[in-house]
């Protein structure tokens, strides 16, 4: 199994390329299975969910082929051929789930598995099913799948979300489109990634008004076309790396980055002591002061601070000034690096949903595990600046979402390598 060796070194310069979004990604693939023609997605990241997107749209009938490199996506989903998304692929990832809404809604009945829980938490997907039940469809849960069916096809309805899931609200947003009649979703989620799916659907034919706000309306139509469509750029990379000069200094350049989708992620980075410009090419991240200060972050969803971006704030205020306090509010069990920044010799106590964060002048490096996504990438930064090395092992978290991460941050200047073992 790979792991990452980082040595903790001074100073990084240069620039940093952002991949599209895999969050946005992950739902305009689906996008696909509602219509005959082909869809192009340009600016898709090189990430493993993706392949297994890919492998899942696959197993449906869906033609799907990668092309220069990666970064652009060819899906054609002219017949599908098989109408069960089976539990092997669907357990690898949860955003899986995504190909309920379009297949039920093109094809009036889809059976697919339950995801399961994952280790940030349960994230049961009872506001996807009650969504589509609101639309006419016709749901019953046998042997860990879903089966569902809409014999007359689906129906316009008053969706209300009891939280603003973004899953949730992907789903009903795609099955919204061919519906028969006015579909509107109440306390809809308004991450980029929902806008971005929405203007997708709308190049293929859709209306839909609303999106970016949350209440979102979708007046249905009998069939969607191709489109090619480019993927908005990954907030969540983004504020990875704006992070990376602001634990070891230094001025790091975000290409493509934008402040409309990091605007309460920049508003603690101020805070804390680190400046956020505008370039011609994005955005630019230097320290103010010579120490970070301590802050206090809860995560919301968009437009407030992202719980995607928790544990990698959580490694910067290892080392502030001060003692800050981070609350958890989205997952229910998104502090596993918490115990692994403590090996490093971080000062966390974590109580519930609170974590207290008091800074220490310097971390050391240490062998830790990655116990997820954003848990593995907060590992690497916090190893940055620590005294010493740090092997982050089971790396395969950090490929579900990270391309070329080696090659991003030794760019500027960084110290990384990947080990691989047999
Ligand atoms: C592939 C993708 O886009 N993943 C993102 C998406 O996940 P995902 O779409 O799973 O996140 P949701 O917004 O749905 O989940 C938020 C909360 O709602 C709960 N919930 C959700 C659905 C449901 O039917 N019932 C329910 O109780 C979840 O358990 C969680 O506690 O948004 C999250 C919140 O910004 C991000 O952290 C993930 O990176
Ligand atoms: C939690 C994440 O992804 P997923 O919803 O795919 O598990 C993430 O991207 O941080």
């Amino acid at each position: 199994m790979d792991s990452i060796l980082v040595r903790g070194g001074g100073p990084l310069a240069g620039q940093i390329p952002i991949a599209g979004a895999k969050n946005a990604c992950l739902t305009l693939m689906p996008a696909t299975l509602l219509s005959e023609e082909p869809l192009t997605l340009i600016n898709a990241p090189r990430l493993s969910d993706i392949r297994t997107m890919t492998q899942l749209l696959q197993s449906l009938g869906a033609e799907v082929t990668s092309l220069q490199d990666g970064q652009v996506i060819a899906l054609s989903s002219h017949d599908i051929s098989n109408h069960t998304a089976h539990y092997d692929i669907v357990r690898k990832m949860r955003a899986s789930i995504l190909v309920l809404g379009p297949m039920l809604a093109r094809e009036g009945h889809a059976v697919v598995s339950l995801p399961g829980g994952c280790a940030i938490g349960a994230r049961p997907v009872d506001l996807h099913l009650k969504a589509l039940e609101a639309m006419g469809a016709e749901l019953e849960l046998k042997d860990g799948y879903v089966h569902a069916k809409a014999p007359g096809g689906l129906k316009g309805g008053n969706v209300d979300f009891d939280f603003a899931s973004v899953g949730a609200t992907e789903n009903a947003l795609m099955a919204a489109t061919l519906a028969k009649g006015t579909t509107v979703l109440n306390n809809a989620a308004r991450e980029p990634e929902i806008v971005d799916l929405a203007q997708c659907l709308r190049a293929m034919g859709a209306h839909i008004e609303g999106e970016g706000t949350s209440v979102i309306t979708v007046e249905g139509v009998d069939r969607l076309g191709g489109a090619t469509h480019t993927v908005v750029t990954d907030r969540i990379e983004l504020g990875t790396y704006m992070l990376a000069p602001a634990i070891c200094g230094g001025e790091v350049e975000l290409l493509g980055g934008q402040m409309t989708l990091v605007e309460a992620f920049c508003e603690k980075l101020d805070a804390a002591g680190v400046d956020v410009s505008e370039t011609a090419g994005g955005l630019s991240v230097k320290r103010r002061t010579a120490d970070i200060r301590a802050i206090n972050v809860t995560t919301e969803p968009f437009p407030g601070f992202p719980t995607d971006l928790q544990a990698q704030m959580m490694a910067l205020l290892c080392t502030a000034q001060g003692t800050s306090v981070l609350e958890e509010k989205i997952f229910e069990n998104r502090f596993m690096h918490a115990p692994e920044l403590m090996r490093m010799g971080a000062d966390i106590d974590v109580q519930g949903g609170t974590a207290t964060v008091t800074g220490v002048p310097k971390l050391k490096g240490a062998p830790v595990m990655a116990t997820d996504l954003r848990a593995s990438v907060s590992l690497i930064l916090a190893g940055l600046a620590a005294e010493g090395e740090t092997r982050v092992g089971r790396v395969y978290h950090l490929d579900r979402g990270y391309e070329h991460v080696v090659a991003k941050l030794s760019g500027v200047g960084a110290d990384i390598e990947r080990i691989s073992e047999s």
